[in-house]
């Protein structure tokens, strides 16, 4: 049943927005904020322009995957994903594999917030904590984590601008966001001249706060509220935002976490999505702010979301669950039981 409380989203564009007054020491401007929580609530999806990262910086993390990715395939794997506790390293293709679709046509290399190994949540053993893999690859993990923490910093001040659009204080999302397993994710669709059959990524929702994406090449296309794919245009000077799973939910759907999909690629392409996300024992619950209706959300443990969603989508962690050395959270969802379009999109990612 449709929800009366929730935006529609008819639209049939995505927005650029000039977030260049982000940086401003007296916080955005009204019309920016405007914007960006215009964005947030009707679509989803975003391009931001002048945002600060430099393109130098860009460059360097892209040199980096690209020299990472031309290495032998037994090369990549000693940094195999499933060597970690931790949920790190190199995703060979095929390792993902989303509620019984056809495995993606992609290969990646997952890192995040880089602990130290005698850290006491990695000791304690927690799935999403602790020390990053790294490669055997020059300059790999300077030009990586350089990356990282501009998108990041640009990340904290889109969340603070959001709040501001909500009437919220601007530290309302970021006073959880201390040690967050935000997860960049540097992916890599090879060329593949027999592509029509196999989709870059299926369509979903993403799990964390907020998504920053920055793509090479053109391919994402994001669902509208009549079920209609819409491209997301290519523009090298733009970072496309996404709402994801957890913004909906504290939103109270105020914001929506919008189904998209690389379409099936037969081009070379990058893509470079940073999981915006806060701690991982922040229990994510409806607020009330002004204009905000009863609760339509039960509240969410964002890491354990994080993981039961990871940890039913990828061949290394399912084995790991199979054999009983990793449980899943208790009540975990199935994958994409979120984000409007699901009963449109079905089982598929
Ligand atoms: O490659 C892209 O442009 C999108 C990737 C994506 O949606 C994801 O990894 O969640
Ligand atoms: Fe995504």
């Amino acid at each position: 049943m449709p929800d009366p409380h929730r935006p529609t989203i008819d639209f049939e564009s995505i927005p650029v927005i000039d977030v260049s007054s982000l940086a401003d020491p007296d916080g955005p401007s009204a019309e920016c904020v405007d914007r960006l929580g215009e964005a947030a609530r009707g679509v989803g999806f975003l391009l931001i322009v002048n945002h600060g990262v430099a393109d130098e910086t860009f460059s360097s993390m892209h040199e980096a995957s690209q020299r990472f990715f031309a290495q032998p395939e037994a090369v990549k794997q000693q940094v195999y994903i499933g060597n970690s506790t931790n949920h790190r390293g190199y995703v060979p293709v095929g390792e993902e594999v989303f509620a019984g679709a056809t495995p993606d046509l992609k290969e990646a290399f997952d890192l995040s917030i880089d602990l130290p190994a005698d850290h006491p949540e990695y000791v304690a053993g927690n799935p999403l904590l602790g020390p990053n893999q790294w490669p055997d690859v020059p300059g790999f993990r300077e030009a990586v984590m350089t990356y990282y923490d501009e998108v990041f910093t640009l990340g904290s001040r889109l969340l603070a601008a959001f709040a501001r659009y909500l009437d919220l204080d601007p530290d309302t999302f970021l006073g959880s966001v201390t040690q967050p397993p935000s997860q960049l994710r540097l992916i890599h669709y090879p060329y593949n001249p027999d592509a029509e059959d196999r989709p870059g990524i299926g369509a979903h929702t993403d799990y964390e706060a907020l998504t920053l994406l920055k793509p090479t090449a053109p391919g994402l296309e994001v669902m509208n509220g009549r079920g209609e794919w819409i491209e997301v245009p290519y523009r090298e000077d733009a970072i496309v935002v996404n709402i994801g799973d957890l913004l909906e939910v504290w939103t109270n759907g105020a914001f929506v976490a919008t189904s998209h999909r690389v379409r099936k690629v037969s081009q070379e392409r990058y893509s470079y999505p940073l999981f915006f996300t806060v701690d991982y024992d922040t229990v994510v619950a409806p607020l009330t702010f002004s204009g905000s209706h009863d609760s339509a959300y039960e509240p969410m443990h964002s890491g354990e979301h994080l993981f039961a969603q990871t940890a039913q989508s990828f061949a290394y962690l399912r084995r790991r669950i199979a054999d009983g050395e990793v449980a899943l959270p208790e009540g975990a969802r199935p994958l994409y039981s979120l984000g409007r379009e699901h009963a449109l999109v079905g089982e598929s990612r």
